[in-house]
């Protein structure tokens, strides 16, 4: 990869000094007056480009020639891209949202809008796909999360690092307005845990929190360096309804529904007492939505926490009590996820996020239970009925 430097107007120097500084500019990598702009690194484009099959560009054909945004959302098949990309597409048209993934798409998910196959280690596949389906918008969620980044470092180092930078670059190189998700993952145990803000110490311990604190970084350096439209937030742990976790810390938060129900039962792989910050899924989506559709004038930062409830699984296995009297945890704890939980901030400060785009959540402990019971519990009448 190497940074090209551009020309912007005209230098008042001798032109033996100005090639000079050119050339001390171009040894640097950084511009050596105020007259030159570094442009997004562009990659090496090859000499023998793969050939292209004749409906690679089928999406583009279904788009109306509108302003709407055409998103590509990575990683697309986990917990939150399906949510994601329903809620963009009843925003910006069903064709305007292309979900893709390395996975394999159920048919449901197939049938209900463009899928398109996309590895983030493909540079020139990305490449493609922003491409021929001209998209403006990237909201990049492909990574492993925090347990099972810690049971495959050198994959999780590759997807969420390697992966970050081709995003960084297509993006830069396309003028795209980038989203990454960061996590309560991006702190560490020196970091102010009850609550976290926006800016302080981030030293976390697994791969997973070391690849987000990297992303914020370099999102934001190339907002500076190359006026990248990038936009962050760190997420809580979020749970849903209609999709399962991938993998993460906070996975429990989402499973003892399920249990719940289906058995009364559920048993925790964190302690009664861990208390973290945690989302529901319409929450986090909405938000994720609204920090991309915000006046970049109105961002002070480009990365933010948001936050709305901070429950520990004792909290939680009481709220389910309420409605499931015969609910019972007991606890055998997971000793990585607990030392990572334990790592992690308890509650986040988001008065950033409220006071510059009016960030506000809907669900609290009590709304969240209700609503995930009463999917749960439809799913299960259904299941029984059959
Ligand atoms: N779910 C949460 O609680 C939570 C909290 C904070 C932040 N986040 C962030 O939000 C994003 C989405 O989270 P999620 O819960 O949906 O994750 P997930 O683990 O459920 O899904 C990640 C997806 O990435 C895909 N992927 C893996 N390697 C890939 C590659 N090489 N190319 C393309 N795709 C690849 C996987 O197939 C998977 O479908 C992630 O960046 C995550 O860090 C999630
Ligand atoms: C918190 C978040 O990043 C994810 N759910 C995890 O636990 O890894």
């Amino acid at each position: 990869m190497c940074a090209r430097l551009s020309r912007k107007g005209t230098c008042g120097e001798m032109p033996v000094a100005r090639l000079l500084w050119q050339v001390a500019g171009q040894m640097l990598g950084s511009p050596a007056c105020g007259c030159w702009i570094a442009t997004p690194p562009l990659r090496f484009l090859g000499t023998s480009p793969r050939q292209i099959p004749a409906d690679a560009n089928f999406h583009s054909a279904l788009f109306s020639e509108t302003d709407q945004p055409r998103v590509l959302i990575t990683g697309g098949l986990g917990q939150l891209g399906v949510g994601l990309a329903n809620l963009l597409r009843k925003r910006f048209g069903k064709d305007n949202v292309i979900l893709s993934d390395i996975r394999k798409p159920p048919d449901h998910i197939f049938h209900s809008g463009p899928f398109i196959y996309s590895d983030i280690l493909d540079y020139k596949n990305l490449r493609e796909i922003v491409v021929n389906n001209r998209i403006t918008w990237l909201f990049h969620y492909s990574a492993l999360l925090s347990a099972v980044g810690e049971a495959n470092v050198s994959l999780a180092r590759a997807v969420n690092i390697t992966g970050l930078h081709n995003i960084l670059d297509v993006a830069a190189e396309h003028n795209l307005r980038l989203f990454v998700p960061s996590t309560i993952g991006a702190f560490g145990p020196t970091s102010p845990r009850n609550p976290t803000p926006d800016l302080c110490v981030q030293r976390p311990r697994t791969i997973y929190g070391v690849s987000k604190v990297h992303a914020e970084l370099m999102g934001e350096y190339y907002h500076h360096r190359y006026g990248l439209d990038f936009r962050c937030l760190r997420y809580p742990g979020i749970i849903s309804a209609d999709s399962q976790p991938g993998g993460g810390t906070t996975d429990y938060a989402v499973q003892i529904f399920h249990n719940a129900l289906k058995n009364g039962k559920f048993e925790c792989n964190l302690k009664p007492s861990t208390r973290l910050p945690m989302m529901y899924i319409d929450d986090c989506l909405r938000a994720t939505l609204e920090v991309m559709e915000a006046l970049p004038e109105s961002l002070s930062m480009r990365t933010y926490n948001i936050n709305a409830m901070s429950f520990t699984p004792e909290d939680l296995a009481q709220e389910v009590l309420k409605h499931v009297p015969e609910f019972q945890i007991t606890y055998n704890v997971d000793s990585v996820r607990q030392a990572i939980a334990d790592s992690w901030p308890m509650n986040f400060d988001d008065s950033n996020a409220r006071k510059d785009w009016g960030w506000k959540h809907d669900f609290d402990l009590p709304e969240l239970v209700t609503t995930m019971l009463n999917f749960h519990g439809s799913d299960t009448r259904v299941a029984q009925a059959n």
